[in-house]
């Protein structure tokens, strides 16, 4: 069975409750992805506990955002942990997007446009006026142009940006939650079928499977949805 393109968000407390987790998901999903709550507790060890004996793709979720030279450095650093992605924020800019696409040349690097928690009225208090779309299609195009081979955007704006970037570029969605399940604070938000249908190649999913009494069981039935949905999902992810 193809495992299906979710890449699990392992935001634990703790590396064993990390570990956990990540074995009882792999048999059923092609990605686990490490954030900041773990990497700034334990650093590059954590990856190597989650990815044990899996095999599974590690995506390293840090979202670098700072000067193009501090970045490239950041990248260079976790670059030697081989994760299959690496996120950057497309807001720092197109020259500091292509150093951490240079620097760390055997990982996807993943530009994050506009984060999934905030949602109109909040970009608009920051400066930043129009529908979430808008924002997130300049971004992304910016991020593309320097040498993002991924994309992170909401799955609200997944066909918007495939339209614009093209079938090559990686689109990535948070902000995934089954029907009737609590949004928590994710603002802009979908199904996973929908994410899917609208173009995404790979979604990610955290407290919906992790908040879950049987992690495994919950990841299970999300891919068993997905394929049922599309059956031949998970293909390239
Ligand atoms: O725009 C973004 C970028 C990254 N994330 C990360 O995804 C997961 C989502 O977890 P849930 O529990 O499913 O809400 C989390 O690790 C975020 O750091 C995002 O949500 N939005």
């Amino acid at each position: 069975m193809i495992p299906a393109p979710i890449a699990v968000a392992l935001d634990a407390p703790d590396l064993e409750t990390a570990a956990r987790w990540a074995s009882l998901v792999t048999p059923h999903v092609s990605t686990v992805k490490i954030g900041l709550e773990l990497y700034l507790r334990y650093g590059p060890d954590v990856i190597a506990s989650v990815r044990g004996a899996s095999g599974v793709q590690v995506f390293l979720d840090l979202k670098l955002h700072d000067i193009p030279n501090t970045v490239a450095g950041a990248a260079r650093s976790v670059a030697r942990l081989k994760p299959a992605i690496l996120t950057v924020h497309a807001a720092g800019g197109a020259a500091m997007v292509r150093a951490a696409v240079e620097a760390a040349p055997a990982a996807r690097i993943a530009a994050v446009t506009v984060l999934t928690s905030l949602s109109e009225a909040d970009l608009e208090r920051a400066g930043i006026s129009g529908p979430p779309d808008d924002a997130v299609r300049r971004l992304a195009v910016l991020a593309v142009g320097a040498g993002a081979q991924a994309l992170v955007c909401s799955p609200r704006e997944v066909a918007a940006v495939r339209a614009e970037v093209g079938p090559d570029i990686t689109l990535i969605t948070p902000g995934v939650r089954p029907a009737g399940a609590d949004t928590q604070d994710q603002a802009r938000v979908a199904t996973p079928e929908r994410a899917l249908a609208d173009g995404a190649d790979l979604l990610v999913i955290g407290r919906p499977i992790t908040g879950s009494a049987d992690p495994g069981a919950a990841a299970a039935g999300i891919a068993a949805a997905l394929r049922k949905a599309s059956p031949t999902a998970g293909r390239d992810m």
